[in-house]
């Protein structure tokens, strides 16, 4: 099994390839083996897999992420469409604080994003019926549940869409701006 790691903007967020099989019915995978990344340097102990779906191209969910002691590395991949996953470094002290990398992952490409501990992720969907799988480090915890608007300047994401035209939660809608989280908009600092 083998799998190929992509790097991109951001040094820790890879694009990972895992080998597809072909033949006549189709093909098999091994969406995800942990000896093949721990071998890679990718020794991530996964709990949780969460599956979304998402009715509508336009639909922006994120950005997210979980704060100490309950952060999140995820393995993202699309099931079904395709769709812009992007993940933004939020780490106290990171030279590449703010700093965002944008990919598209789709049912085709086969290809995932791996997101480490101390980013912000989300994604837009790129055509209607798009289902997102992905692995988590550690389990959902809505007290340090965090959200981040999708638009905010000071983070600057190239959505490639109209802001206006994009389908939101409530939640996503209602998010904060970096510079109005109540401390420094650190992360792993505990300021
Ligand atoms: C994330 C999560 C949610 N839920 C429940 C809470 C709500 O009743 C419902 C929908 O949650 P939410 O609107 O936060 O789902 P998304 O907007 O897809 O949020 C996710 O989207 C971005 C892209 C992420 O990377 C995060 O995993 C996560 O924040 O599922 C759970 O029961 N467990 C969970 O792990």
């Amino acid at each position: 099994m083998a799998i190929r790691i992509d790097p991109t903007a951001l040094a820790e967020v890879k694009l990972i390839t895992p080998d597809r099989f072909g033949d006549a019915r189709g093909f098999f995978s091994e969406s995800w083996n942990r000896a093949a990344m721990a071998a890679a340097g990718f020794d991530i102990d996964f709990v949780q897999d969460n599956h979304s779906l998402s009715a509508k191209k336009n639909t922006i969910r994120g950005l997210h992420f979980q704060a100490p002691p309950h952060a999140q590395a995820k393995l993202v991949r699309c099931g079904r469409g395709r769709l812009l996953d992007v993940a933004v470094d939020i780490r106290k002290g990171s030279p590449t604080f703010g700093h965002w990398t944008a990919h598209e992952l789709s049912f085709e490409n086969g290809r995932q994003l791996l997101i480490p501990e101390g980013f912000l992720h989300g994604f837009l969907t790129l055509t209607d019926e798009v289902e997102v799988i992905y692995k988590c480090s550690d389990y959902y915890a809505p007290d340090c549940d965090g959200a981040v608007r999708f638009d905010d300047p000071m983070i600057g994401i190239d959505w490639g869409i109209d802001p206006g035209l994009a389908v939101l939660s409530a939640k996503d809608a209602a998010a904060q701006l970096m510079r109005d989280f109540d401390s420094p908009f650190v992360y792993g600092g505990g300021e």
